[in-house]
């Protein structure tokens, strides 16, 4: 069976194609800058020169068009009966799913009703779903949460320390987010082991444009460091992660700033690009190379975040068999993992500097022969997990 992945983005469309009996990776791409006068449309495939065009892409609906064009062209699929699913990825489920679900009506109302605790993400990938059962209307289609893996966090780490009217009224709580990611990785890092997933305890760090850390007990999310939103926790690209909420209304009243304004200012002006201008963790290295001081500022306040996580997670594992780097960070920068894990020797955990240099093609271990620990740079692929969880949802895996 072919199934393609949707990961529909206000402006853009990210796509791959997977064939399942051998979970072959047949075709990827994305439509880009959607609505705007001069889309960007790129389609890789198997055997078929890559295509990148400029054109103005309408809508969401034409950009599905033109990747099931552009399947169709490159030899992917031989045409929309060969399709045997559509999964798309889904930010926040709430506490309404734990699983992947089939889209259906109902499935559509739950997840516009979460759209208040997710107000950047669930409307693009509810627009993406509606525009691809218009597209594909006899094509079965499957809606798998980022949320759905940290349904298993329990009621004290899930629950703030608010009037109980905030949870049972506003449905406010830590609900976590990047679980295909974390479960894509953990069960990666337990194959290496030779251990079934069931028997570890891990912590992983998905370090990308948003990053999140999540402790892992006996195979199950049992704590994650985003929030309510994927606002809290690690310092991000362009998001403050952890902050005293009282900057929030100090910063409100000192300059005026509206409360969606200072939103903004916390979700798209902090993290990295707050401390020196840069989200790119490539060119914060580059700026500290080049001696600026406040890039230095920025990776060290970015590697002490992670570090005060892995000991919050060690705390609540109690023991902990591997620690696994992912995402764009976590899988190509040896300076972070380093940075990050310094000092933790009498936690077990002891880098190996020659193998942490190593590029990470799929696992990496990263852990000195005498760590107790293993530390791990896994690649994740949050699409194949996706795909996964779309055939096991329709029945077929
Ligand atoms: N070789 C590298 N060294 C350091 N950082 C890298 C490298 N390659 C990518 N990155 C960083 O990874 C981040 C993007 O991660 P990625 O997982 O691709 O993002 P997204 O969350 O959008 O999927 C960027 O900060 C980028 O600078
Ligand atoms: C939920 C989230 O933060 O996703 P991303 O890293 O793709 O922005
Ligand atoms: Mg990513």
């Amino acid at each position: 069976m072919r199934i393609l992945v949707l990961n529909s983005g206000s402006s853009s469309i990210k796509y791959r194609l997977f064939r399942m009996e051998d979970e072959a990776q047949l075709a990827e791409g994305h439509v880009d800058r959607i609505g705007e006068p001069e889309g960007l449309l790129v389609h890789r495939a198997e055997g078929a020169e890559p295509v990148r065009e400029t054109r103005p892409v309408r809508d969401h609906g034409e950009g599905l068009r033109d990747i099931l064009a552009a399947l169709v062209a490159n030899g992917a699929l031989a045409d929309t009966a060969d399709l045997g699913a559509i999964g798309h990825r889904v930010v926040h489920g709430g506490e309404e799913f734990t699983t992947a679900v089939r889209v259906d009506e109902a499935v559509m109302r739950t997840i516009s009703e979460l759209v208040p605790l997710a107000p950047l993400h669930n409307p693009p990938n509810l627009h993406g779903i509606e525009e691809a059962r218009r597209a594909f209307p006899a094509t079965p289609q499957v809606a798998v949460f980022d949320t759905a893996f940290h349904q298993s966090i329990p009621p004290h780490a899930y629950h703030y320390a608010l009037p109980r009217s905030a949870y049972t009224d506003h449905h406010v709580r830590r609900y976590g987010f990047h679980g295909t990611s974390h479960r894509y990785v953990a069960r990666r890092a337990a194959q290496h082991l030779g251990r079934p997933l069931e028997a570890l305890n891990l912590i992983t760090l998905h370090l990308g444009n948003g990053a999140s850390a999540t402790a892992i007990a006996a195979g199950r999310s049992v704590d994650t460091s985003m929030g309510m939103t994927p606002l809290e926790g690690l310092v991000m690209g362009t998001r403050s992660g952890d902050v005293d909420p009282a900057v929030n209304f100090y910063l409100q009243r000192a300059t005026g700033m509206s409360p969606a304004e200072m939103e903004n200012v916390l979700i798209r002006e902090s993290g990295l690009k707050g401390l020196c201008g840069a989200n790119d963790m490539r060119e914060v290295h580059r700026l500290a190379a080049a001696g600026y001081a406040d890039a230095r500022l920025a990776l060290e306040v970015f590697c002490y975040r992670i570090r005060k996580y892995l000991g919050a997670y060690y705390a609540v594992l109690g023991r902990v068999d591997a620690v696994v780097f992912t995402g764009g960070i976590g899988e190509n920068d040896h300076t972070v993992r380093s940075c990050s894990c310094g000092g933790l020797e009498r936690l077990g955990i002891r880098l190996d500097p020659e193998r942490n240099a190593a590029p990470c093609r799929d696992v990496l271990e990263v852990s000195a022969a005498n760590s107790e620990v293993k530390v791990f740079a896994i690649r994740t692929n949050e699409e194949l997990e996706i795909a996964r969880q779309t055939l096991v949802c329709l029945g077929q895996s």
